[in-house]
């Protein structure tokens, strides 16, 4: 049994169910930060999207490097390609993530802004499947997931009609395959930068995700056809604090390594935005770029880690 709220994008798009969905929402944004979404995504699609993640995995190292941030072709670099264990730091005190992982994006040829433009992949010949079920994947939640929660949101917070769409034509989007090994693999504790996280993850007997609320930890199992939301800083400060952007962690070691694949959203990179009371406004570009400098480059972590004990 889970104790997080369970939300359905289904109902939140019914007339007939619309409003009490969205109380539920609203609730499950302001004291938890984090909640399960229904989601409707097709199990194969997923299960595809893990596979193929494994076996890119499951490549030599020195293959895999090839991959890496050095031959990736936008800025900041270290938003695109592989990174091997230990070479991401989340929380300073806990030192660098024992997991590795590949980054993508929306792959739009020649856009030069910042965490845009085309991720250099390993082809079908090195990774089969790799690149277009992870692709085909995004487009799956970026069609049937955001928009639909995204609206959901700016109603709760009162924005004027069509302003998610304004300000996410598109959405920023990082989206990551995570693996963490079975003989221990962790992701320190940290809150997400960016408006909301969407997370698939794999079902494992045990219960790797964990969540601080009310001063513990709680585990965040995998339920079937229902993903993971966690909000992140962006969507905090826009509520004025009234929704929670909540520190997590994972701490998994298991008969098997376990697989994650979670897509930070973000506004359109261009989008400048002010909260409810006016009292916030920020760039996303500043804001993003910021966090990579704080995670990669002065060693200070993600999100709000350093506010973290
Ligand atoms: O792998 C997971 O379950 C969560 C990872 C996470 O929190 C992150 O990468 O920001
Ligand atoms: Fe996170």
């Amino acid at each position: 049994m889970s104790t997080l709220p369970q939300i359905s994008l289904a109902k939140l798009a019914a007339d007939a169910t619309r409003c009490e969905e969205q109380q539920r929402l609203q609730l499950a944004c302001e004291e938890y930060g984090f909640f399960y979404l229904e989601h409707g995504i097709p199990r194969e699609q997923i299960a595809r999207a893990i596979e193929a993640s494994r076996r890119f995995f499951a490549l030599p190292q020195s293959t895999k490097e090839r991959y890496g941030h050095a031959s990736q072709d936008v800025y900041p670099t270290t938003a695109r390609g592989y990174s091997p264990l230990h070479g991401e730091m989340l929380h300073p005190k806990a030192g660098p993530d024992p997991k590795e992982l590949f980054d993508l994006g929306i792959d739009n040829e020649g856009d030069r802004r910042p965490f845009a433009g085309r991720t250099n992949f390993p082809d079908d010949t090195v990774a089969p499947d790799f690149a277009r079920s992870l692709l085909a994947l995004q487009a799956t939640v970026l069609n049937g997931v955001v928009p639909q929660l995204g609206n959901a949101l700016a109603d709760l917070l009162n924005m004027e009609h069509g302003w998610f769409g304004r300000h996410f034509s598109p959405p920023t989007v990082l989206q990551r395959v995570i693996r963490y090994p079975s003989s221990g693999g962790a992701c320190a504790k940290h809150t997400d930068n960016g408006f909301f996280t969407l997370l698939l993850q794999e079902e494992l007997p045990t219960r790797p995700l964990q969540v601080w609320l009310n001063g513990r930890w709680i585990p965040v199992p995998s339920l079937p056809d229902s993903l993971v939301v966690n909000l992140g800083d962006m969507l905090q400060a826009l509520s004025d604090r009234r929704f929670q952007s909540t520190p997590h962690q994972v701490v998994h070691s298991g008969p098997t390594d376990r697989i994650s694949l979670p897509f930070f959203i973000y506004p359109h990179i261009d989008a400048r935005l002010t909260s409810q009371s006016g009292q916030h406004t920020f760039g996303v570009a500043e804001m993003m770029l910021r966090n990579y400098e704080s995670i990669w480059e002065t060693g200070k972590g993600a999100g709000r880690a350093l506010e973290l004990q």
